[in-house]
């Protein structure tokens, strides 16, 4: 598994807290900056993670800003991506089962850092359920992207 992560100024500290967990984890990750704490675009960096998800480059992403909106609608702007704004861990499991979100998106400043590990690892240790119903829904949303997005 590997994991793109993406965020800006707002969501640099977090980001470091789930890279320090994703090395405990052993679980490889790709950084997409940004690198520091000095202001920036959020959109830079969510569409380049989410890109690299979209391309296959890797499995999954983690986005994170301030409050994860700003960036958890640009990651939602790339073809095929399914990005969930979590801030609880019933959230982060449903998601995966229910729309097989592929990005998971996080506020640095609306959770913690202990929930937002939470989040983190519930989200990537939860499989999709499959079931007939959710598929069909994920390929509706997929028509849509096909339809209006072209
Ligand atoms: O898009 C956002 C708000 O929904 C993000 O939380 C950004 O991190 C935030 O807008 C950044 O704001 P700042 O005043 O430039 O720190």
């Amino acid at each position: 598994m590997s994991i793109a992560l993406g965020c800006d100024h707002g969501g640099y500290g977090l980001k470091l807290e789930v890279i320090k967990y994703l090395e405990a984890q052993g679980i490889a990750y790709k950084d997409f900056g940004s690198n520091s704490l000095d202001s920036c675009d959020y959109p830079e960096y969510g569409r380049a993670a989410a890109e690299a998800v979209a391309s296959g480059e890797c499995e999954t992403g983690i986005v994170i800003c301030t409050t994860g909106i700003g960036i958890s609608i640009t990651a939602n702007k790339v073809k095929g991506i399914r990005c969930a704004l979590c801030s609880d861990t019933v959230s982060a499991r449903l998601t995966k089962e229910h729309n097989d979100a592929n990005m998971l998106a996080l506020g640095a400043g609306i959770v913690g850092t202990n929930l937002a590990l939470g989040i983190v690892d519930t989200f990537l240790h939860t499989e999709f359920s499959g079931e007939e119903k959710h598929c069909r829904r994920i390929t509706k949303i997929a028509a849509i992207e096909d339809e209006l997005l072209n």
